[in-house]
């Protein structure tokens, strides 16, 4: 048996389906039953100053990636694509970090480092604070849904789950920083629960070295979903809205 032209649980009716070039295959997606994941697109992971930058990872790379979400985001609204945006961190008194007891505590570099440098405590990944809020670029707008979340993967601890299957959304986009952290971990968890999971490969940022990025995007592509570009994604969105209006 041939494999199919494309994957996507809409093979039996793709006639009103957009097919998205990816890899390993195209994709099949609706456009009201998806939503775009914005992942943790905060000063602390996106900004100068903020918490990875002063961990000493490189943040040079965030600004062009702003710019393509930004571009994923509006062609998202203007076909009626679900738009949410996981937003990490904790109390002030962090509180929700977990303490010695948990692993968390032993693993975060936000932590860590306000360990060792006493004088940020309270300012890193903190609820209210500017490390804490999403980058001017990315605000959510009305309509857009804002999932917090205390640890790498958005699906835990949360009600995006929830929220999601009331919508009847099946496939979600991601989008975000980082790749091979957030990204991939809220990717992994959203497979085991029964969604096809698509990641925009220069719509994301990793942190660590280079072969980390290629390494996530192959374990994406092999294992858990599908890898695809935001010109990609933008332009088969696109291009299903403007035919939908033209059948009216
Ligand atoms: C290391 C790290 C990654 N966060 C993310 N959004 O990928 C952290 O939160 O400490």
């Amino acid at each position: 048996m041939a494999a199919p032209l494309h994957a996507g649980y809409a093979l039996g009716d793709s006639a009103d389906a957009a097919i998205v070039p990816a890899r390993p295959e195209p994709l099949s997606l609706k456009p009201a039953e998806t939503a775009v994941i914005v992942v943790d697109m905060q000063n602390a992971y996106a900004s100068k100053g903020g918490y990875v930058d002063i961990a000493g990872f490189d943040v040079s790379k965030t600004a062009k990636v702003i710019g393509k979400i930004g571009q994923v985001l509006d062609a998202a609204r203007a076909a009626g694509v679900a738009i949410v945006h996981f937003q990490n961190g904790w109390d002030p008194a962090y509180v929700e970090a977990g303490g010695p007891g948990s692993p968390n505590w032993h693993k975060s570099n936000a932590l860590k480092t306000m360990r060792a440098r006493p004088e940020l405590e309270g300012q890193l990944l903190a609820k209210g604070g500017w490390d804490y809020a999403i980058v001017d670029e990315l605000k959510p707008q009305p309509g857009d849904i804002l999932i917090p979340k205390t640890r790498y993967s958005g699906f835990f601890n949360t009600n995006v789950d929830s929220v999601l299957r009331a919508r009847g959304i099946r496939t979600l986009v991601f989008v975000g920083v980082a790749t091979n952290v957030c990204v991939e971990s809220s990717l992994r968890d959203a497979f085991h629960l029964e969604y096809f999971g698509l990641m925009l490969e220069d719509a994301v940022n990793h942190l660590g070295p280079d072969y980390i990025r290629d390494a996530s995007l192959y374990n994406i592509e092999k294992f858990f979903g599908w890898v695809s570009t935001a010109a990609d994604f933008c332009g088969a969105i696109s291009q299903h809205a403007a035919e939908a209006q033209d059948d009216r």
